[in-house]
């Protein structure tokens, strides 16, 4: 932890004023609340905020990195520490609280002495009541979502029954699914609805182990709450459902009908989140049927390994595929609908074609794309607004932004109207005709209509959002009165003027602030009058801007002014809790915009991408998952390249069925091995999401689904060593895993001895290439693994090519000068040298060091001039070591390493202790270690 402290300057905190028995008081309310490791409660002060007990300790240690900061309130008996935060940091905390990190709640309570209230209660799953504080300066990136999980057991099969809430945009859905030892199902639902916050019942019954449930639920960075398994429950769903979701209940009832066990853990999530006891939910809610199927699947090993998301470490924002792809314009619509578009790639061709259609015509006609942007850049966010609206605090000021963000509406039709391009029937039917359905007069027309005529629009500028006078006769009274006085307000400044001899408004200054009218001079001009200004005249404030002052008949007609305001503000209540009610009705219209409005803004902001970057993207073909193959020409990682100084080397990916779908790779450390298949599911994952690519060329078929193990992760932390974490993210490829998917593997078998670790490749290997039949990239540093490729099938002896393909980065190394240089080009065939050695030369290593290195390797290496087993022709630098075995030895021996793998992969590791699991993988070493003694290929690894 950075160890300086983060104290406000000076080191000042807000000071906690309670006088003893205020203390006593509030000390005797804190420690009867009830206790909850994860609440984080805040204590309203009205200028500041307090937090006490182990909270301040936590806030002193996490935000002001200083334990000075804490207090004592009361005496050392009974005394609690405390610590106080101004608002500023207040909303700091809440933002980091619920926004970045996953493991607190935060509850804020409002009263006095020993009588306190909750008044705001949040998580990161519901955020509703800190909204305001949340996002009063910054745009809402994505819509929490919270999930409901009961794993069932169902004739020998594991099922899991999931429901979700997004409070945000009010959606409930629900969904069953078989479901494997691992959760994978459960993993990618998770990544795939966004999910911040998980229920799962609490007195689980043993017979499921749900470790691997709550594993994955961390993996995800997911807040687990637990519930009494009574509250899993459906009794009276029906009937809660049918008051909060909108339309009749029929087709829910039907809806319900095809779950089981789901309707408990729907019945949990609305009893947890309390829709019922907010009556603005009613009718306002929808629901549907999640299916997992629709999308392509991501765990969080491949949502890392991809760089999907930002991290919080971000130095900046092109390190995440979410923030170089984030050319949006709308405020936070395009942000979250992008957020979700990435975790939802599509699998279905047409639909995936659809979004291509639309970022070519955006790509391909600039004035389409700059009027769009110039457009959507005045759009507030419509479903923010809308969710406003339905608060029963609200005012006329969503009213007047959603009719102001809706009046651009018939601009961006204009703007799509004037394309002609090859896409525009596209266009028509995807946006031109909704927006045309949803701007008619009935609809969007009766909204205007109600705004134009009951708002007064003129003082919107002002910053005034008030009914305006011609829309009742009361209303038009009190404004000619109010009228009348700012005349005479507008005379008494004229005369005010005449009288300190300033010009009007150049130099002497009307203004309306927090106290009511007032007259404002510059400093320097005060000087001149300032004689007459403190007999006539009463000073209120002097700062660096000037002068304030008024004087008793400015304070006269400014109170009336006021007065009158407010009986216009009254007078005119009712006429706006109706306005704002009947805005209300319109909610669907603004929705189906919304929903236009986000659709067009991701898409002209993959468009804006496609066509500034240095090197322009291009729109890839696309084929179904069953055939085609995964071309690309002239690949780049798109955040890699976008990273300042880097002069990013294209290269070409060819996974072709039967010839080149498993890949391995080998090279140097540091060669650019990771980089490329990354690249390579990155692409994937854009093309899929209807995204341009950053390629020359590329063909893409559709993947199901996109499994990575790359990099050990920080599992470490979590008492999961690196091996175990590799062993288990491999277990689920091997398990989940299809023809469908993509696999990017990148060096295996390193958190173990060489020798588990190559023969765990080696077996992996064999069964992806033999049982998955996954297109793979497999980066490694274990050369030996190049000898796989000679177990492709022999065309003469008709035996089907297993498409095992041997790729490598390289490297230059100058003999006059010994510097070494990557390459990063990928090119085909194997690199087997080690450059260890000259990277040691490199470094100025003793000679004699050097020396004893090469002899060193030499003999353990056994260089040998036989023809190399993968038949690949010899590289420049360097000889290529190869040892000769029998094909037999080398067959029987993989065999050997795959039982191994068998082995491991059905022991119960999930169900014994850790020495258990230790005593047992040693036993299955030391029976490999004996049937290897009689295999010389196996031998070499011992
Ligand atoms: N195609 C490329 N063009 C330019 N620079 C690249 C390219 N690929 C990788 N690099 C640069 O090289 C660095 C190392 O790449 P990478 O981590 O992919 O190597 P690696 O072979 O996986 O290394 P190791 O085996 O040590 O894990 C990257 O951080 C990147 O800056």
């Amino acid at each position: 932890m950075d160890s300086e402290d983060c104290l406000p300057e000076g080191g000042k905190l807000p000071e906690l004023k309670l006088d003893a028995r205020q203390a006593q008081g509030f000390i005797s309310f804190f420690k009867k609340l009830p206790k909850d490791p994860r609440a984080i409660r805040f204590f309203d002060r009205r200028d500041y905020y307090t937090a006490h007990g182990e909270n301040a300790t936590f806030i002193a240690k996490t935000y002001y990195h200083t334990m000075t900061a804490l207090r004592q309130l009361g005496g050392n008996s009974d005394g609690i520490s405390s610590v106080s935060v101004s608002r500023a940091m207040f909303e700091t905390i809440a933002r980091n609280l619920l926004l970045d990190r996953t493991d607190h709640t935060l509850e804020l309570y409002e009263g006095s002495g020993s009588s306190w209230r909750l008044t705001k209660s949040g998580t990161p799953g519901n955020i509703g009541s800190f909204e305001d504080i949340l996002f009063a300066n910054n745009d809402m990136q994505y819509s929490p979502v919270t999930v409901a999980l009961f794993p069932v057991f169902r004739e020998g099969q594991l099922y899991v029954a999931l429901s979700f809430v997004d409070m945000t945009n009010r959606k409930l859905g629900l969904a069953e699914f078989p479901e494997d030892s691992r959760f994978t199902n459960v993993e990618s639902a998770l990544v795939a609805l966004g999910c911040k916050e998980c229920l799962l019942p609490a007195d689980f019954e043993k017979s499921i182990d749900l470790q691997p449930l709550q594993d994955a639920i961390s993996n995800c960075s997911i807040l687990l709450t637990e519930r009494k398994k009574a509250e899993f429950k459906s009794r009276d769903l029906v009937q809660d459902l049918g008051r909060i979701i909108r339309g009749s209940v029929e087709p829910v009832r039907d809806l319900l009908s095809q779950f089981d066990y789901a309707l408990g853990t729907l019945g949990a999530l609305v009893s947890y989140a309390e829709l019922l006891a907010d009556d603005t939910n009613y009718g306002n809610y929808t629901i549907e049927k999640f299916n997992l199927d629709c999308y392509m699947r991501l765990d969080s090993a491949a949502v890392r390994a991809l760089n999907i998301v930002e991290g919080k470490t971000d130095v900046n924002k092109n390190f995440s595929l979410f923030g170089l792809m984030n050319r949006t314009c709308t405020a936070g619509m395009g942000k979250r609908l992008l957020n979700k578009w990435l975790k939802q790639p599509l699998i279905d061709v047409n639909e995936i074609n659809n979004r291509l259609d639309m970022v070519q015509a955006f790509a391909e006609d600039p004035e389409l794309r700059q009027g769009l942007r110039q457009q959507l850049k005045r759009i507030s966010d419509i479903d923010r607004l809308t969710h406003a609206l339905r608060k029963k605090s609200a005012n006329l000021q969503p009213v007047v932004k959603l009719y102001q963000s809706c009046s651009r509406i018939p601009y961006i039709k204009g703007v799509l109207q004037q394309y002609n391009g090859q896409f525009s029937t596209s266009v028509m039917t995807r946006f031109l005709s909704s927006l045309e359905e949803w701007l008619t007069e009935n609809r969007y027309g009766r909204f205007a209509n109600l705004v134009e005529t009951a708002i007064d629009l003129g003082q919107v500028d002002n910053g005034e959002y008030r009914i305006s006078p011609l829309y009742s006769s009361d209303l038009a009274v009190l404004k000619d009165e109010l009228s009348e006085v700012e005349n005479h307000i507008n005379n008494l400044h004229m005369h005010t003027a005449t009288d300190l001899d300033l010009s009007v408004d150049k130099q002497l200054k009307l203004e309306k602030g927090p106290f009511g009218h007032v007259f404002r001079i510059s400093k320097k001009d005060e000087q001149k009058v300032r004689k007459k200004l403190t007999t006539n005249y009463i000073i209120i404030e002097t700062r660096k801007d000037g002068v304030k002052f008024t004087s008793a008949k400015l304070k006269k007609l400014g109170d009336q002014y006021q007065s009158l305001l407010g009986d216009y503000t009254s007078c005119q209540k009712k006429i706006v809790d109706n306005v704002v009610q009947v805005s209300c009705t319109f909610s669907e219209v603004f929705e189906n915009f919304a929903a236009i409005i986000s659709e067009l803004d991701v898409l002209q902001s993959f468009a804006d991408l496609a066509i500034s970057c240095p090197v322009p993207y291009v729109r890839p073909d696309i084929t179904t998952s069953e055939e085609g193959d995964i071309i690309l020409q002239g690949s780049r990682h798109p955040c890699v390249e976008a990273q300042d100084g880097v002069n990013f080397i294209p290269n070409d990916c060819t996974l072709v069925r039967g010839k080149s779908w498993f890949q391995i790779i080998t090279g140097p450390n540091m060669g650019g091995k990771s980089t490329f298949i990354r690249q390579v599911g990155v692409n994937v994952l854009m093309a899929q999401v209807g995204s341009f690519v950053p390629c020359d060329q590329a063909s893409i078929s559709v993947r199901d689904c996109i499994f990575a193990r790359v990099g050990a992760g920080d599992c470490q932390l979590r008492g999961v060593s690196t091996f175990m974490q590799e062993m288990l993210e491999t277990a689920s490829i091997l398990k989940g895993a299809s023809e469908k998917s993509l696999i990017i593997i990148d060096e295996l078998g390193r958190g173990t001895s060489t020798y588990d670790g190559f023969g765990l490749a080696w077996a992996i290997c064999e069964h992806l290439v033999e049982v998955t039949r996954a297109p793979t990239l497999f980066a490694t540093h274990f050369h030996e693994l190049t000898a796989l490729a000679n177990k492709n099938g022999d065309q003469h002896q008709h035996v089907p090519d297993l498409g095992i393909a041997n790729y490598h980065v390289g490297a230059h190394i100058d003999p006059s000068s010994r510097k070494l240089t990557m390459l990063y080009k990928v090119e085909p065939g194997s690199c087997d040298q080690s450059f260890g050695i000259h990277v040691a030369e490199f470094a100025n290593f003793p000679e004699a060091v050097i020396a004893l290195a090469k002899s060193k390797a030499e003999e353990l290496e056994d260089f040998t001039s036989a023809p190399n087993l993968s038949g690949e022709p010899s590289d420049e630098v360097g000889s290529k070591r190869k040892r000769v075995f029998s094909p037999d030895d080398v067959t029987r021996g993989a065999a050997r390493a795959r039982l191994l793998l068998e082995d491991f992969s059905a022991l119960p590791l999930d169900e014994v202790d850790g020495s258990k699991a230790t005593e047992m993988v040693a036993k299955l070493k030391s029976d490999f270690e004996k049937d290897a003694a009689s295999n010389p290929w196996l031998q070499q690894f011992l």
